[in-house]
């Protein structure tokens, strides 16, 4: 925890050690100020006033000192959480823009959001109200064992062998707590998915469930969570009786042997002295357990931070996209393949394997394949999404992990199916390709990619604002303002995703216009699914299970009567084609 902690904080970490050091000392502080009550009772009881009363001044003065030193201490502290709150943020932020783009799911996103915001303002509040009662609790009671044995070495004996037994009992009960933590924040979260999937898919809901069939899915997550949450509670009360059983009981075990060894001292007609340190040591005692209970008061506060902490830890811990030292520059237009293997996790078989392809500058290449055979995750590498697993991807004959980020994107425009709109008016979102293109520049990318009907359509033309994510524009609306943004950028080398569920009759025409406009001037790569699309490229790949298994003209392919003739029937037969029409 404390190594996230500094790892969080990085170059702001010795202003976290320095709080530490502080509130060790104010623990050190309070235990000696405790301390100094021996004194003052032992020689109250013996009758000595005067020497009473000069500790009783020393008392006073630790006890004056300690209220100084703490409220020095909560100022480091409230100093370390505005470090995590700048400091840290920032250095999350400058860690996540160096991730493979690859990493941007909305699951991430979300995570990332978390953790930045709410996780954060958790993180920054330990130190100030957690951490300084934890420390000293921890220390002071250290002190107080060395006093006691001072006093009595049974009870000093007690009382030492009493911290280990309870920071075993405490680690336990934090670990079984923790797990049942976890479970409740994953329903809880499952929950919130469930509820924004609720009201965002009414109608499928309605259409397809009946009378509130559909419900359903969300009453399960509810009930899951109610049912961790029970857990919780239950675990979390049992592990604050349990920590302070343990507190009492240690408690019990220091007055038993007081009051015993009083007995036997009277009994023996012993002095008062001796009697009288045993007296002190009774009341050290109580001193002795107040932090302690303190500390597993505060064991829920850390079990939560801890796993704030835990999922930014999880966001640091994700390798960055290396930059190269010596960056090279892009020789030309043309885009490789050499024996590519990928997979997105260790665990799982490889997406992609052996995959070799060229594409020549200015050419032309149609990806093909059934649903899942990766052809979008083939372009995602060439984008640099992820870097491959063995092979390597050369983008202008140099491989994309010697090349600057920029340089790259520099090189490739894309056009995806999850293309993201801004919270913008049309023309701040095409011009995002290129912020410095010209108004000219701006009007014929429109013209190409068919906007200019959207616009027509829009009460402020250009200027009406797309809001977030596009959401005040249909799917096909959506594509084509990417596909102007792409065509704006200019850039030589073009990734295409022909998405199928965004191709309306316009779409279609707008993408088909594109291909045909840049044919031969820009290299060309389409996960293509219209028929004029396929007769367009120069060459068609089509992929199975990760492997290239046919390569060839569209002619040349459809002759053959293998995967590709297979996949032409099959559409033919699902959208109507005719194959004579190619055009
Ligand atoms: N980020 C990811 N993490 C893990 N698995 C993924 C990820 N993205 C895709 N996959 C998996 O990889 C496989 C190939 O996906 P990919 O999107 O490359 O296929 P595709 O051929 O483009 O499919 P489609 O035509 O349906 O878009 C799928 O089984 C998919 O579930």
């Amino acid at each position: 925890m404390m190594r996230t902690f500094i790892q969080l904080l990085g170059e702001d970490a010795p202003i976290f050690r320095r709080y530490v050091w502080m509130a060790v000392l104010y623990g050190l502080l309070s235990g000696l100020t405790i301390a100094a009550l021996v004194p003052v009772l032992t020689r109250l009881l013996a009758g000595d006033t005067h020497g009473s009363a000069l500790w009783l001044c020393v008392l006073l003065v630790g006890v004056v000192a300690c209220w100084a030193w703490r409220r020095q201490v909560e100022k480091a502290g409230i100093g370390v959480g505005i470090a995590v709150l700048q400091g840290a943020r920032h250095r999350i932020g400058d860690h996540v823009a160096r991730l493979p783009i690859g990493w941007f799911t909305p699951e991430n996103t979300a995570r990332l959001n978390h953790s930045v915001s709410n996780g954060m303002m958790e993180i920054a509040q330990l130190p100030a109200h957690v951490f300084t009662p934890v420390f000293s609790g921890a220390v002071t009671p250290v002190v107080i064992v060395v006093v006691l044995f001072a006093l009595q070495w049974q009870m000093g004996l007690i009382a030492l062998l009493a911290l280990p037994v309870f920071s075993a009992v405490f680690v336990i009960a934090a670990r079984f707590g923790r797990r049942a933590d976890e479970t409740y924040h994953r329903n809880a979260a499952r929950t919130s998915q469930r509820m924004i999937e609720f009201a965002q898919a009414q109608s499928v809901l309605r259409a397809f469930n009946g009378e509130g069939g559909g419900t359903r899915f969300l009453e399960q997550a509810i009930d899951r969570q109610r049912r961790s949450g029970r857990e919780l509670i239950l675990l979390s009360t049992a592990s604050v009786v349990l920590n302070s059983w343990v507190v009492q009981a240690v408690l019990a075990a220091l007055l038993m042997v007081a009051v015993l060894d009083i007995q036997a001292r009277l009994g023996a007609g012993q002095e008062a002295g001796p009697v009288i340190g045993l007296v002190v040591a009774l009341l050290l005692s109580n001193r002795f357990v107040e932090p302690l209970l303190d500390v597993a008061g505060y064991g829920e506060a850390l079990r939560g931070a801890r796993n704030q902490l835990e999922a930014v830890r999880e966001i640091l811990a994700i390798s960055p996209l290396a930059e190269p030292e010596a960056p090279r520059e892009p020789k030309d237009a043309s885009v490789e393949l050499r024996n590519v293997t990928f997979r997105y996790a260790t665990d799982q078989p490889p997406l992609l394997q052996g995959i070799d392809l060229k594409v020549e500058p200015g050419s032309m290449v149609a990806l093909v394949g059934a649903s899942g055979s990766g052809k979008t995750t083939l372009m995602r590498l060439v984008a640099r999404f992820f870097d491959v697993e063995t092979g390597s991807i050369l983008v202008g004959g140099v491989d994309v992990r010697e090349m600057t980020g920029e340089r790259l994107a520099g090189q490739i425009s894309q056009i995806f199916q999850d293309t993201y709109l801004f919270q913008g008016t049309i023309a701040e979102n095409i011009r995002i390709g290129r912020p410095d293109a010209s108004d000219a520049e701006l009007a014929e990318a429109i013209r190409q990619a068919g906007v200019e009907r959207i616009v027509a359509r829009m009460p402020d033309g250009l200027e009406t604002v797309v809001g977030e994510g596009g959401a005040r524009l249909s799917g096909g609306e959506r594509q084509r303002i990417s596909i102007a943004r792409a065509l704006i950028k200019d850039a030589p080398i073009l990734l295409i995703d022909e998405a199928t569920a965004a191709l309306d009759a316009e779409n279609q025409a707008a993408i088909a216009e594109t291909l045909s406009r840049l044919r031969g001037k820009r290299t060309l790569i389409v996960i293509a699914h219209q028929l004029s699309t396929l007769a367009m490229a120069d060459r068609i790949v089509v992929l199975d299970a990760g492997q290239i298994r046919e390569e060839g003209s569209h002619d040349a392919l459809r002759a053959q009567d293998g995967l590709y003739a297979r996949f032409l029937k099959q559409r033919q037969a699902a959208k109507g084609w005719h194959i004579a029409a190619t055009p």
